[in-house]
This record gives C-alpha cells, structure tokens and sequence, in this order.
C-alpha cells in the first residue's frame, strides 16, 4: 500500500508498507515458523489475512500544536507534529471524523499540551470505532478539570453533525509520565458503553477496556477458537485474560461452563453485559490477575479446556506450571507475541501442538496474533 506519511518518513509506523500483502505474512509465516522450530507442530493452517487499508478501530492521536491550530497525529521522526487524520488504516468516515474533531479542538480554543515545555491541557484524544453500525466511543485525555467546560460547551454541535458518536468520555492524566491515561473518567454521554458484535456475540467497549484493534481478523480468531474448542466438546471452559470475553463468549453455551478471568473490572463489566445479553448463566467473569487464580486450585476444579490470550509479555513460567499441574484436556494459546509464547510452549509440559494458525492482526507492522491448540498426551 502507499502511505505518503511514509514515503515523506513523516510516520514509520508501518515498517513493511510497502509490501504486498501475501509477502508481509510470508515473511511472518518464516518468522513463527523459525521460533517453534523445536515444537513438533501436527497441523499448520493457512494464515489469515484481510484488506491492507481502512481495518483499524482505534485512534491514539497525540495532539499537538497550538490552541489556534491543533494537530492530532504523531512527532514525526525530524521532530515536527505531523497530522494523521488522513491515515488508510481507519475508514473514511473514521478520517473523516478526525478531520472534525481537529476542528472541534480548534473552536473549543483548548490548548494542546506541550511535553517539553509541560503546559497545555489536551493530551490525547482516543477514537473507537464499531464496526457492527460505526458507532463510536470520544476520550479526551487531559491533564485537569480546567476545559471541560470548553468541551462541554462545542459537544452538541458535534453530536449533531456526527450523530454515530454514542459515548464521550474525559479522562484526566495529572501527570507528566509518558502514560496514554489516568484513574478518573468522567462520562461527558448518557451512553458509557459502545456496542460491538463479532459474528453472532454481542460485545461491549468501555474505556480502560482492552479490544482488539482489528474487527475482521478478530472475529476470524475468535470463530476458529470456537472450532478448534467444539471439536473438543468440553463441559466446562476457563478464559484467562479474557478482556471483555471475545474468546470465551465464543466457545460458551447454555450447556458449557465458562469462567472468565481479567485484571480490569471495565472490561469485566462488559463482559458480563455480553453473557447476560446472550442469555448464558453457566458464566461467571472476575477481575483477578489470571496468575493468582490459577494458582493453588485443586485437580477437582479444574475445567476440560483453558484458553489464554495473556498481553505481549506471555503467561510466565508460574501459569505454565499451574497449567502443567492440572492438565486441562487441552488448552488453547493465543498470543500477540511468538517469542514469549515459544518461552512459555517450553514450560508446559506433557501437551503436544495439534494446530497453530498465523493470523494478521498488525498489518504492515512486524507483529501478528497466533492462535495454538495444545492436546493432554495420553
Ligand atoms: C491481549 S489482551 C486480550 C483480551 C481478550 N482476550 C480479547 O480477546 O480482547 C490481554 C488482556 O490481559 C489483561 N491482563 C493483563 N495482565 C493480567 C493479569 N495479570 N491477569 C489477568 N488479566 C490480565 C489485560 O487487561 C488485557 O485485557
Ligand atoms: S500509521 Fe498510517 S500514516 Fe503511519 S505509516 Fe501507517 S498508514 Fe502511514
């Protein structure tokens, strides 16, 4: 794909733009296959792709400039704001939509905050996307109280130009740390939540709730998981890491138990929305580090399937051993990072790799998703 930010080396976000891409994942497929090169693997499954532009649901823009002439994009590499409002990776309307909240920023005189001369109000703003009905989710992150007035003040002329805006959120990030948001949110909409659907499932966004920032290829994973974990036919299911349960609320039924684990109560809470819209009772989600749960539990609980799907860093050798020790009939890896998720293959013992399966979640980037079914030895 072109990028003329690219080209300009304006934003190198996308490391392999300008390769077709059937040759970015080629070169992700020889990467996966290098790392699990001492695995016995019984089946690969075709990697999945989708289209090169406009699949991306989430916006982090910096914003930049001056109260008079915001920017939302990046620092370029040379050190200039550059806008990015006119990225391929969102949708047009999505462009579109950022192009106005430039302007929003603008009218409301809000002044962009300044990391080296650590003044300004607006850090950050943060745009979610449904692709179910293009509905979106508004944060502004600031460093106070002090302009939300001002935002207050512009949102109903907003609102009326861009009726698809259902939550609007502030939150405020007091510190000087290179940290993207803080503790407090305060809803600006009656709405808190954003409605999404992947396949039939019903899922639910808030703020501080992780979500997959690829709606196509998410909804692929998670319907292979549920094939992968059909196949199975298990009673009882653990989601470590669940989020807002895309996977376990996958592979749930009426008849097939599910516990979901998640260190964010938001996402936690949406979760619980999803299973109760769903009709699912045999589900209970908690907020508990996955490791802690785990840990300690008797033989007697233990579930037929457990699905991790930990954060870049992996499950760590304390959740493998966990895993190791109880047995589950099979469990089922997806991992954002094929270097910790080798690591971790290595310490769970008495399994053998039945499927891996590459899936692009990052195009044009050196990162992607992989989803692994691992079966007890007999
Ligand atoms: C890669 S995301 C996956 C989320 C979810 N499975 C999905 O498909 O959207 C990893 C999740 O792990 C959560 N997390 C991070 N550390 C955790 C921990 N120690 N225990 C439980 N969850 C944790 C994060 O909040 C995040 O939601
Ligand atoms: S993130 Fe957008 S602007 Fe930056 S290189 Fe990728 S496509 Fe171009």
């Amino acid at each position: 794909m072109k990028c003329a930010y690219f080209d300009q080396q304006q934003c190198l976000s996308c490391v392999n733009i300008q390769q077709p891409m059937p040759e970015q994942v080629n070169a992700k497929s020889q990467v996966l296959t290098q790392l699990l090169s001492d695995f016995e693997v019984e089946q690969w499954h075709q990697p999945v792709f989708g289209p090169d532009s406009g699949f991306r649901n989430k916006a982090k823009m910096v914003v930049l400039g001056a109260a008079h002439q915001p920017i939302l994009g990046i620092v370029s590499p040379d050190g200039t704001p550059v806008s990015l409002c006119d990225c391929k990776l969102y949708p047009a309307d999505m462009q579109q939509l950022l192009h106005r909240l430039e302007l929003f920023v603008r009218q409301a005189g809000i002044p962009p905050y300044n990391v080296e001369k650590m003044k300004g109000e607006l850090k950050f703003i943060l745009l979610t996307r449904s692709q179910i009905k293009g509905e979106y989710l508004l944060r502004f992150v600031l460093k106070s109280h002090k302009s939300i007035e001002r935002i207050e003040r512009e949102l109903p002329k907003l609102l009326s130009e861009f009726p698809q805006i259902k939550v609007v959120s502030v939150n405020i990030q007091p510190t000087h740390m290179a940290i993207l948001e803080g503790e407090e949110e305060i809803f600006l909409s009656q709405e808190t939540r954003l409605a999404e659907q992947f396949n039939d499932v019903p899922l639910f966004i808030r703020p501080k709730s992780f979500f997959q920032t690829h709606p196509h290829i998410a909804a692929q994973l998670y319907q292979t998981a549920r094939e992968w974990v059909a196949e199975l036919t298990p009673d009882s299911l653990w989601d470590l890491f669940c989020g807002v349960g895309g996977f376990g609320l996958h592979c749930a039924s009426k008849e097939i138990a599910l516990t979901g684990i998640e260190i964010s109560a938001e996402a936690i809470t949406c979760a619980k929305i999803s299973a109760q819209t769903m009709g699912l009772d045999k589900v209970e989600f908690t907020a508990l580090d996955s490791t802690s749960f785990a840990t300690g539990r008797d033989a007697e609980d233990k579930p037929d399937v457990v699905i991790v799907n930990p954060p870049r860093r992996g499950i760590g050798q304390s959740l493998c051993e966990s895993l190791t020790a109880f047995a589950p009939n099979a469990i089922l890896y997806s991992s954002c990072n094929p270097h910790t998720l080798a690591k971790d293959l290595a310490h769970i013992k008495g399994y053998r790799i039945h499927k891996v399966q590459l899936f692009d979640m990052f195009p044009h980037t050196d990162h992607f998703e992989v989803l692994v079914m691992l079966i007890k030895q007999s």
